[in-house]
């Protein structure tokens, strides 16, 4: 994947490099008013958490004021103000914070996933859809977190920490430099350690689950374990594994118990030498109390920062994943609402010269200086060996790819003159391996015309020979097809596919036809319905089974991405020497 320029990979390790965190912010832009009102909501909350140590310092104190009662009443209905207003703000500010991540989420979804269906077929070469699809969910939930609480937190510890620090030089600032010289040092020095003991954890873990592979694995292959007397090979493998497991977390149960003395010695030690020194110059109780809970309080967020910190360079990690696929320049298609006339087609297709090297394969030509014609309604057949290169015809045809020499025209203009969308609306394919989407028959069919009526689906259904098993089934056109159609037949997959085409009432009709052969019946259903289909368009038919080719108007015989034969199949068949013969006499056709 072409990365954006921006992107600073070091080691794996993303570093957060200024514009790359704008263009994250960017996402937020058009929430701005309800992130500001949320943020407003959260300096508020922090505010009044950072006000919390001092009253509660207040109302510990107020014992000793003279009029003690109404003292400590005072700072006890601050401290419930206080404590309503934490809670209100709270809340607000959470549900600002998801409602502003929830719209920018789907709007990310949306516009990523709208880029991603748009992108020329060559981007999909290279990538696996699972891993693409894996990747921007596991993104986009990263940015999930980042919006809802690491920004917000991001901004809460700051604000504690400046405010905290403030309210403690208030109070002494010999005790706050002393404070500030080992409690951040303590906590920065805990973090990390807690960082390296989760990578440890992780390695325990992954060695629990390669010994619980080796248990899967022989278990389900225990024939061949038998069969081979592996048994006592397969124990010590697995001794090996689990010792290991053992091993390591014995190692990270030193560190962990390291880790606890190192925050009772380190942290508290930190905190008793706070209030040692506060004792000695003589800070009162109440002070001495609200110093030590914002130091508590300062000291958390300083640890805190250093993982959101973490947690915000991943995030800019996932954008960058994702903008790298916004970056990729797509195809300019756009909604076909009517045609104009200067891009309706008449039907003659010529290629001229026409080359091609697929995208990362331009090593290998696939197809050379081809050159035919087909008249408007005439129906042209392709056929060769596997590999000859008639698919990538038809992907030429539909622009999939654009040639790499040569002219494809339309009605006697270049191919890339006609709006893309605008030239797919008039072309329909009947494709091999049909794919059917999981939802109902008439949606299937209505695939090739969307405002369909059903009137309409139920006629092209019938045209494609396939309403009789429509009929027949339970739910009839609202009928269910599994996933990938899996339910319904090779043929009656076929025919559903036709009905699209019928529906779609194109100007040129691709046919590939089905190499694995339907049974008799279904055949004759299938080749009934594209001869109808067919009749008044311009057909591209690529025939695996020559017997059904014999009316075409001319047959293209290409063999390694050359045209070696071409004519009817009466003047081909005369050809001793040609390769249509040979192919003919291999399928016993006369
Ligand atoms: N996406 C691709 N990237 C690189 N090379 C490809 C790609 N698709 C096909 N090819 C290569 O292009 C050549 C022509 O393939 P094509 O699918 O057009 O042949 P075909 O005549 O339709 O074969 P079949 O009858 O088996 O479907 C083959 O050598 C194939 O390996």
């Amino acid at each position: 994947m072409q990365l954006p320029s921006t992107t600073i990979t070091d080691g794996g390790h993303i570093t957060v490099k200024p514009k790359r965190t704008l263009r994250l912010l960017q996402l937020l832009r058009p929430h701005r008013a309800l992130f500001t009102a949320g943020m407003l909501f959260l300096i508020t909350n922090s505010l009044a958490g950072l006000a919390f140590p001092e009253l509660l310092g207040r109302l510990i104190n107020a014992g000793k004021q003279p009029e003690a009662t109404a003292y400590i009443h005072e700072a006890g209905i601050a401290l419930v103000v206080l404590l309503t207003i934490q809670a209100i703000s709270s809340f607000f500010r959470t549900l600002i914070f998801v409602k502003v991540a929830e719209k920018t989420l789907a709007s990310l979804r949306q516009s990523v996933y709208n880029h991603l269906i748009k992108l020329p077929m060559q981007f999909f070469l290279t990538r696996r859809v699972g891993e693409l699809n894996s990747r921007i969910s596991a993104d986009i939930s990263l940015l999930q977190e980042t919006f809802t609480n690491t920004i917000a937190e991001l901004i809460r510890q700051l604000v504690i920490i400046v405010g905290g620090i403030t309210f403690l030089m208030l109070t002494s600032i010999h005790l706050t430099l002393f404070m500030l010289a080992i409690m951040p040092v303590m906590v920065l020095i805990a973090v990390g350690f807690g960082r390296f003991i989760r990578h440890f954890s992780r390695r325990v873990q992954d060695q629990v689950a390669a010994s619980g592979t080796i248990v899967e694995e022989t278990l389900q292959g225990i024939f061949s374990v038998k069969a081979f007397a592996s048994e006592f090979l397969e124990m010590k493998r697995y001794r090996e594994k689990t010792d290991e497991a053992a091993r390591i977390g014995i190692q990270n149960g030193k560190y962990r118990a390291a880790l606890s003395s190192f925050v009772v010695a380190g942290i508290f030690g930190a905190l008793v030498a706070v209030i040692w020194r506060g004792a000695l110059i003589g800070l009162d109780t109440g002070q001495l109390f609200s110093f030590v809970l914002y130091s508590v309080f300062i000291g958390s967020s300083i640890g805190g920062l250093a993982e959101v910190y973490a947690s915000l360079q991943k995030s800019i990690g996932a954008t960058d994943n994702l903008f790298a696929i916004l970056d990729e320049p797509a195809e300019p298609l756009a909604p076909v609402t009517r045609l104009a006339p200067e891009h309706t087609l008449h039907g003659y297709i010529s290629f001229r010269h026409v080359s091609f090297r697929y995208p990362g394969r331009e090593d290998t030509p696939v197809l050379k200086n081809l050159s035919f014609q087909a008249q408007a309604n005439q129906t042209i057949a392709l056929i060769g060996p596997s590999g000859a290169g008639k698919s990538t015809i038809v992907s030429l045809l539909l622009r999939i790819y654009d040639p790499t020499g040569g002219h494809i025209l339309f009605d006697q203009k270049d191919s890339s003159t006609f709006p893309l969308s605008a030239l797919r609306s008039q072309i329909a394919t009947v494709p091999q391996d049909v794919f059917l989407f999981g939802g109902t028959i008439a949606e299937n069919i209505a695939y090739g015309k969307q405002d369909a009526t059903d009137a309409e689906i139920i006629a092209a259904a019938q045209k494609a020979n396939a309403w009789e098993f429509i009929q027949r089934m339970p739910q009839g056109l609202q009928t269910i097809v599994g996933e990938r159609g899996v339910q319904l037949s090779g043929g009656q997959r076929q025919r559903i596919a036709i009905a699209r085409a019928v529906l779609k009432s194109p100007r040129i009709l691709i046919l590939d036809e089905a190499t694995s052969a339907l049974d008799a019946e279904s055949e004759k259903l299938v080749q009934d319905a594209l001869s109808k289909l067919m009749k008044g368009r311009t057909a591209i038919v690529i025939a695996h089974r020559l017997a059904t080719i014999r009316q075409a108007d001319k047959i293209i015989v290409i063999d390694k991405g050359a045209i070696v034969e071409e004519g009817t199949h009466h003047e081909l068949i005369s050809n001793e020497e040609g390769l249509y013969k040979t192919l003919c006499e291999m399928q016993f056709i006369q």
